[in-house]
């Protein structure tokens, strides 16, 4: 009977171990949430909700089929007290048990039959009462195996640490004591229970039968230290990526190889530049490309990155992959005056943040920036058509799906899709001569991105001012800078379109030359993430598991952006 119970209760059963072992898998990630947000529970409670979303995973699941097994246990519990009080079970034995309705009995209630000794032995004597003493032991033995292997390792950090311990301690004894006050029977059944239930668990935990599946969510890395506006990476504290994680780049890669080859998006991550002396010249120009090749380069972009409108007056190529674009004369010089002058006069220029740290002790950022915010427009109305005018070429730049309505309100809207470009709140930023921006990347870490929900995919730049020496807005690995010339436009993208940044687009900002300084105005487009491809997370959570029942991941060495010398 109970075995037929458990059969028909095991594809619930198996929904509620993999949907518990995908939470358990969740864990590390949401304990580094929980230490960045501290008390703020509703940021906690919205973010967990978000990785659930992220990863696929419902953690209602896991509470779901037991509930439904409940009125179950209910029923065969009443069916058995009724069979046994009806006296029906008197004379059926079990082995080593005389009668499934003993010990107890009419005349005997609870644990009469065995307390208070008489003489030193139990009431009913010793020979009566042995044989039911067997399965009480038997039980709180077997509840505390069952328990050491089922049960998740307690968390020592947990508020709640010492309950689940006592929890732990006390459960089978209770259960125990349980079975001491009622007909074996009941003990006998509920025995039955507990190993069948430990050798299920066992099945699907250890020997591989669940079959956990989260989407794929990047490594851990802790959180809280990003490049907000750009900065470097010298704070980011990366964490070891599982092997699981390691085997699904390496899926992702060879799923990239093989769209790559049928003529798909390229994720390489090789640099395709352009013709060294084109480069010299100001660029490759489109409209004088043989007309697939830039349909090629349009598909690359779109799929890759993001869509471009390459036929845009005065748009050139200096890097094909990872592209980077200038636009001429993007923006009328009159306007690029005006914007500086508004920011120059608005008196709020600030020294430029780096991170979530705004320690600038190592002189990442010296420049100062303007943050174009609610305030700063009311106190400058000027500033509204000049920034129109510039989100308008923008959108010829980027189409329809950079998202200006939601700068109207000067707030950042997240986004939520991954078509879905939403711009952050525009700087100006000023570099007095000397001042610069050190080698960095402007996407944010993928545990960042995914904490956020979203990535930055776009760097627009729009130079206010020519500068004749220095200050270029140079690329690190691909060997040439841009040089600030007023009304050009810059563009590049920080992250590929499955939302991995691209660590070829690391950049400076350099020094601006004696006796010239160098404004520049920059936006930053975000998508949201997509949907990542499923991967197996079984070996994920058991590596966590054991991870943590080691004491924890060991942390790596914290990544350093490669400083540039000062000029
Ligand atoms: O000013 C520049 O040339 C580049 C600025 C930059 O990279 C940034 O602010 O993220
Ligand atoms: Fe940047």
């Amino acid at each position: 009977m109970e075995a037929l119970v458990k059969l028909l209760t095991l594809p619930l059963t198996k929904k509620q171990v993999e949907s518990s072992m995908a939470v358990q898998s969740l864990k590390p990630r949401i304990d580094m949430m929980k230490a960045r947000y501290g008390d703020d529970q509703a940021k906690i409670k919205r973010e967990t909700n978000f990785l659930y979303e992220q990863a696929g995973v419902n953690p209602l699941a896991g509470c779901l089929p037991s509930i439904v097994t409940i009125p179950i246990f209910i029923g065969l519990y009443r069916s058995l007290t009724n069979v046994a009080t009806e006296g029906l079970l008197d004379t059926q034995g079990f082995y080593w048990i005389p009668s499934l309705a003993g010990p107890t009995s009419i005349n005997t209630r609870g644990t009469e039959w065995l307390f208070p000794f008489v003489d030193g032995a139990p009431a009913s004597g010793w020979d009566n009462a042995l044989p039911y003493l067997v399965l009480p032991v038997l039980l709180v033995a077997c509840q505390y195996v069952s328990s050491s292997i089922i049960s998740p390792p307690i968390d020592p950090n947990a508020e709640n640490a010492n309950t689940q311990r006592a929890l732990y301690t006390f459960l089978p004894m209770m259960i125990g004591w349980f079975a001491l006050n009622v007909p074996s029977g009941l003990g006998l059944y509920y025995l039955a229970n507990t190993v069948m239930t430990t050798l299920i668990q066992v099945w699907l935990r250890k020997l591989g039968g669940a079959d956990v599946q989260i989407n794929e969510l990047g490594p851990i890395t802790k959180v809280g230290t990003g490049r907000r506006m750009g900065q470097a990476v010298s704070d980011d504290d990366v964490w070891k990526p599982s092997a699981a994680y390691q085997a699904s780049i390496e899926a992702d890669a060879a799923a990239a190889a093989a769209a790559a080859e049928a003529g798909a998006a390229n994720a390489a991550a090789e640099i395709v530049r352009i013709n060294p002396q084109l480069l010299g010249a100001g660029g490759l120009d489109p409209s004088k490309e043989a007309p697939q090749n830039i349909a090629s380069f349009s598909e690359m972009l779109a799929k890759g990155f993001l869509p471009v409108n390459l036929s845009l007056p005065g748009l050139r190529v200096q890097n094909i992959d990872p592209p980077v674009l200038t636009v001429e004369q993007f923006l009328p010089g009159e306007v690029c005056d005006a914007l500086r002058q508004a920011a120059q006069a608005s008196g709020k220029m600030k020294v430029s943040g780096v991170g979530g740290t705004g320690d600038l002790k190592e002189d990442i950022r010296t420049s100062s920036t303007l943050a174009i915010t609610k305030e700063v427009l009311a106190d400058c109305p000027e500033i509204k058509p000049l920034l129109q005018q510039l989100l308008d070429r923008a959108v010829q730049l980027l189409g329809d799906e950079l998202d200006t309505a939601a700068l109207s309100g000067m707030q950042f809207v997240r986004p939520t899709a991954p078509t879905q470009l939403a711009p952050e709140l525009p700087q100006i930023a000023h570099y007095l001569p000397g001042q610069h921006f050190l080698s960095h990347e402007d996407g944010f870490p993928s545990a960042i991105a995914l904490d956020k929900g979203y990535q930055r995919r776009a760097t627009l730049l729009i130079y206010l001012n020519d500068v004749l020496q220095g200050g270029q807005t140079q690329f690190d690995h691909l060997g040439f800078g841009v040089q600030p010339q007023r009304g050009k436009a810059l563009l590049f993208f920080p992250s590929f379109s499955g939302g991995k940044s691209d660590a070829r687009t690391l950049h400076t900002a350099e020094d601006a030359a004696e006796g010239a300084e160098k404004w520049v105005f920059q936006l930053w487009l975000c998508a949201g993430l997509p949907i990542r491809p499923k991967v197996d997370a079984a070996a994920m959570a058991a590596q966590q598991l054991a991870a943590q029942r080691k004491g924890g991941v060991s942390p790596q060495k914290p990544k350093r952006a490669n400083k540039k010398k000062q000029r």
